[in-house]
This record gives structure tokens, sequence and C-alpha cells, in this order.
């Protein structure tokens, strides 16, 4: 028993690749659903904290169970598994999947754990995997899930999906635990959508908070956001329940509601004017930059990325922004 209430297989060799903070929380994950985890960290440093039960650097003041199988090696980390989770941020993913093709195992899932859009080409994560290991079924895993609630084994509920319903459902199956619930989906393209396009609208009410514009405007903000994440779903063939679900909407709640979320801290700090260099990862930077090309070039009406994407790389303010969007020609709520 996984511990969820239903019976899995016994544990599979499952490597992770990526040693930040949502890799060592998903290697801990793997671990209580009784697999057999080896983590890759490309920093040798890393590699060495968690020998020591500590990633001090990207999951501070958490203490790693032992039995997580930390290597440099990447070679190493793949030899034999049964699954591999990628889990680099989404403008690595492209260099890290090149690194480990030679030693990638034949034919084993390829779970996708980023969310995001790559910054130059406009791909999927899924499609990057596709070109790369065209071999490898690829899944995603995502939904709302604060990397410290899960290494702290908080209850959390994500959702896995691949094109493939049985391979969803078999990977969510092993991947459940007590306290990590894991839904399935055939909706491959939907889950990614969301969780891409949901940091994009975390740093926007991130920045609402930060210019304190008020909880009335960030309401209207995350709703309006929610809005443009359907209509650019609905351009990549997303099915609207999934857009609906944990990778979608569940996700815009949690990073649009706590500075918990890099992305929405990442918008606090630029709402109240302070530096930004330095800051933690924040994907829906060069999300926000890709997707409004995309919104642009497919006739999307998207003016809150557009907005996030003109604010980021410095064509436009915050104050000019919301002038903007609150100008904007008048039309029925349900004109999506
Ligand atoms: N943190 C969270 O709560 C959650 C994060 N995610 C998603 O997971 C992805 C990763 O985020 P997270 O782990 O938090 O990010 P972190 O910034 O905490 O860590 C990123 C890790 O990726 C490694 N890395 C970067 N580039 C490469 C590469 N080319 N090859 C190998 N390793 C590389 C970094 O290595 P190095 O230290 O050497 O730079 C580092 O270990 C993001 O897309 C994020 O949106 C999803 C859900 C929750
Ligand atoms: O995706 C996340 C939670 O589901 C993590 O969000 P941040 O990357 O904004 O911290």
């Amino acid at each position: 028993m996984s511990g969820s209430g239903h019976k899995v297989p016994s544990g599979w060799r499952i490597a992770v690749l990526g040693g930040g903070a949502w890799g060592t929380a998903l290697a801990l994950a793997m671990l209580r659903a009784g697999h057999f985890v080896r983590l890759y960290a490309r920093d040798p440093e890393t590699v060495t904290a968690i020998d020591r039960g500590e990633n001090p650097r990207y999951l501070p003041g958490i203490a790693l169970q032992a039995g997580i199988v930390a290597t440099s090696d990447i070679g190493a980390a793949l030899d034999g598994a049964d699954c591999v989770l990628a889990v680099a941020p989404a403008q690595s993913l492209r260099a890290m999947l090149a690194t480990a093709k030679a030693h990638f195992p034949k034919d084993v899932p390829l779970v996708l754990c980023a969310k995001g859009i790559e910054r130059d080409t406009g791909a999927l994560l899924s499609a990057i995997a596709g070109e790369i290991l065209p071999e490898n079924p690829v899944a995603a895993l995502s939904g709302p899930s604060f990397a410290t609630d899960v290494a702290r084994g908080l209850p959390t509920a994500v959702v896995v999906a691949a094109g493939n319903e049985g391979l969803a459902a078999d990977l969510a199956a092993r991947f459940s635990a007590q306290n990590l619930r894991c839904y399935s989906s055939d909706d491959l393209i939907g889950v990614e959508i969301g969780g891409a396009l949901k940091n994009v609208f975390a740093i926007a009410a991130g920045a609402v908070t930060g210019a304190e514009l008020g909880a009335s405007a960030q309401a209207a903000m995350v709703t309006r956001g929610f809005v443009e994440l359907r209509r650019i779903g609905a351009a990549f063939g997303a099915r609207p329940e999934t857009l609906m679900g944990l990778s979608g909407l569940g996700d815009l709640l949690l990073t649009c509601s706590s500075a918990q979320s890099r992305n929405f801290a990442y918008g606090l700090a630029l709402g109240q004017g302070k530096p930004l260099a330095g800051l933690p990862l924040a994907e829906g930077v060069p999300t926000a930059a890709i997707a409004a090309r995309i919104a642009s070039e497919r006739n999307i009406d998207a003016p809150i990325i557009t907005a996030v994407a003109a604010i980021l790389d410095g064509t436009i303010t915050i104050r000019q922004a919301v002038s903007a969007l609150m100008t904007r020609p008048l039309k029925t709520e349900t004109d999506v």
C-alpha cells in the first residue's frame, strides 16, 4: 500500500533531474511513495548537502529524510531508471534533456515538472521533450504545490497528465502517498498551459499588492487573468474543465494569493519599486514575454499578459498599465 488507500506495484527506481526546491521536494515525495530515488544535481555542493540531509540553498530549514541518492553524474542518476522526473526550470529543460539524452533509458516515462513556455521558440515543454526524446512517453505533473509544503509532507493535491490515459493513471497511482494525492488527466496540453500561464498572473498579483492597488483590483485581475488563460488554452486545444482544475484555477489561486510564491514575490518587489536582481526563480518572467507574443500572433485578446510583459521589459509603468486596462472599450463580461 502506498498510504493513499490503494494498492500500487512495488517501488520503482525513479531518477529526479534537478536539485532545486521542487526537485528535492519531489524526491522526498517519491521516497515516501515507496520508490528508490536518485537525484541528479549538477552542482556538487548540492549533492554534498543532500548527502548531509539538507538543501540549504533551495530548501532552507528543511531536514531531508535519509534515502535520496544524490549525484552530479547524470548517467549514474539515469542508469536503470523506471521513470524520470525532469525538474529544471522551463528555460533550462532543453539543455538538461540534451545532456541526459545519451544516458536516457529507453521507453521509460519522462515526467515534466516545470511550469513555463520556452521563451525563444514558444514551445510547450512536452514539445521540447518530444523533439529530444521522441521514444519516451511524456507526462506532466502540475497543480497547487509549494515545494516547502510538499517537502514537509503537508496535504497536497496535484494532477499527472499524459496523452495516454492509462499512463497518466498508472503514474498518478504510483506517485500518490499519504498527503500527496495525484489525480490523473489525459489533457497534457491543458495541464501544461495552466501551469505555465498562472505564473504570469502571480507576478501581476504581487505587483497589484506591492503597488497597493487594493483587494478589489486583485480579485478583478485574477478573474480577468483567468479569462485570458482560458482563451490561450482554447487556442492550444486545452479542455475547459482542465483549466478549471488543479493545474489551472487551483494553481492560479495558490500563487496569486501567497507571497510564498516566488512569482508573487517577484511582482511584489516590482510593485514596491524594489530591486529585482538576485530574486529567486520567477518562471513567469520569460513566460510573460512569449505568452504575449503568442497572443499577439494568434490574435488572442490578452491585455493583462501583454501589460505584464511590457512592465517587465520596462516599456510601461504599473500605473500606465492600470490606466490602459481600465479604459479599454466596455464589453459584456461573458465575451470570452
Ligand atoms: N518550487 C516550487 O514550489 C515549485 C516549482 N515548480 C516548478 O519546477 C521548476 C523548477 O523549480 P525549482 O526547483 O523550484 O527551481 P530552483 O530555482 O529552486 O532550482 C532550479 C534547479 O535546476 C537546476 N538547473 C538549472 N538549469 C539546469 C540545467 N541546465 N541542468 C541541470 N540542472 C539545472 C539548478 O541547478 P544549479 O543549482 O546548479 O543552478 C537548480 O538545482 C520550475 O519550472 C517551477 O515553476 C513547480 C511546482 C512547485
Ligand atoms: O508553482 C508553484 C506552486 O504550485 C510554485 O510557484 P512559484 O514558482 O511562484 O513559487
